[in-house]
């Protein structure tokens, strides 16, 4: 049986349209004009334990709206959502303490305390005995190497520390469920791979159960079993990671910064596009892997032209969407 079941979920933002200026913001306390935004349109997926899920989607795609609905902090519009048997919204007193969240882009911290302290809250709340907090507290902490960090006050973190205790937090009371709405969101490649590894061990320590929301492919490459695509609130893609790479395509986009100007240099070829030319001394190309090795290309390059920078990154993820459309459409 699924841990956690979505059928035909939708989610519909009523908002009012306040107008620009004086004159129409005063005209809007006498008369709202109503703006309805569909955030999540009819989605339905079933999720089994164990599972990382993660879920993709160009910006106001609807994922954190989905999110926020699995956790139970919204009410769907329509539809019918079951995690572990529970209505999330409906039986959210119940239900909170089996789950967990991490949102990269708010704090569950408290600001001007030491994250130690947050932490004894979530004692409290969860109502944690104190030989299993102790014990839980010093082994996440060692996995995340924070041992040092959590008695300083949150404010005076770096981001990666502090998104290292949000972790804890939420693993404290040994959720079956964690959410994850972009958790590496602004890190650096070395607290990234921190957490994607602290993850995989939760993973498979405590089968733990993980949806994940990101505009990282490298997230959903390194962790994802499997892969969910919204697109303006509808699911178009729900599959492994395996199939999801077929419509990544062998293709990986470039960036140089030259040292002389390339402004009139052509990098067209059968196996190079130029996708944009920032500056006469910047380029960005799309590489066909499966023509030339990114190492060969690079070496090709360089006996051409010396660059003082570079960046290797997979497709935008807006450009997988569209691969998927075309696909369909084929
Ligand atoms: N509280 C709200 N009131 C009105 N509209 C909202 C609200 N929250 C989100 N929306 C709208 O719903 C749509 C989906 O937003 P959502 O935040 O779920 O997208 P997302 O996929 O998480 O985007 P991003 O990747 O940019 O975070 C967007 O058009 C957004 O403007």
């Amino acid at each position: 049986m699924p841990v956690i079941d979505v059928k035909h979920l939708t989610k519909t933002y009523t908002t009012y349209k306040r107008g620009a200026g004086m004159g129409q913001t005063f005209r809007s306390f006498f008369k709202r004009e109503e703006v309805s935004v569909q955030a999540v349109n009819d989605i339905s997926f079933a999720i089994e334990q164990g599972e990382i899920c993660g879920m993709l989607g160009p910006n106001g795609a609807g994922k954190s709206t989905t999110i926020k609905m699995l956790c139970g902090a919204l009410y769907p519009t329509s539809g019918e959502i079951s995690v572990l048997g529970y209505s999330p919204a409906r039986d959210r007193k119940r239900y909170v303490g089996k789950i967990g969240a991490v949102f990269g882009q708010k704090s569950q911290l408290i600001w001007d305390i030491p994250p130690i302290d947050s932490f004894n809250m979530n004692k409290a709340i969860y109502g944690i005995s104190t030989p299993d907090f102790n014990h839980r507290l010093e082994e996440l902490a060692a996995l995340l190497e924070i041992s040092e960090v959590i008695e300083k006050p949150t404010r005076v973190l770096s981001l990666g520390e502090r998104m290292k205790c949000e972790f804890v937090m939420a693993m404290l009371h040994q959720p079956d469920i964690l959410f994850l709405d972009e958790p590496t969101i602004g890190l650096d490649v070395i607290a990234k791979v921190k957490i994607r590894e602290f993850i995989r061990q939760m993973n498979k320590k405590l089968n733990m159960t993980c949806i994940l929301t990101t505009h990282d492919l490298e997230d959903v490459e390194e962790l994802a079993h499997r892969v969910i695509v919204i697109n303006h609130g509808e699911k178009v893609f729900d599959d492994s990671l395996q199939r999801l790479k077929v419509f990544l395509g062998e293709k990986k986009q470039v960036s140089f910064t030259f040292v002389e100007s390339v402004q009139n240099t052509p990098f067209d070829n059968d196996y190079t596009k130029v996708v944009e030319r920032p500056s006469d001394f910047q380029v960005t190309l799309e590489v066909d892997t499966a023509s030339i090795s990114i190492s060969e290309f690079i070496e090709n390059i360089s006996r051409k032209h010396g660059f003082s920078d570079i960046s290797v990154k997979e497709l935008p993820i807006q450009q997988v969407v569209m691969n998927i459309y075309e696909s369909a459409q084929a």
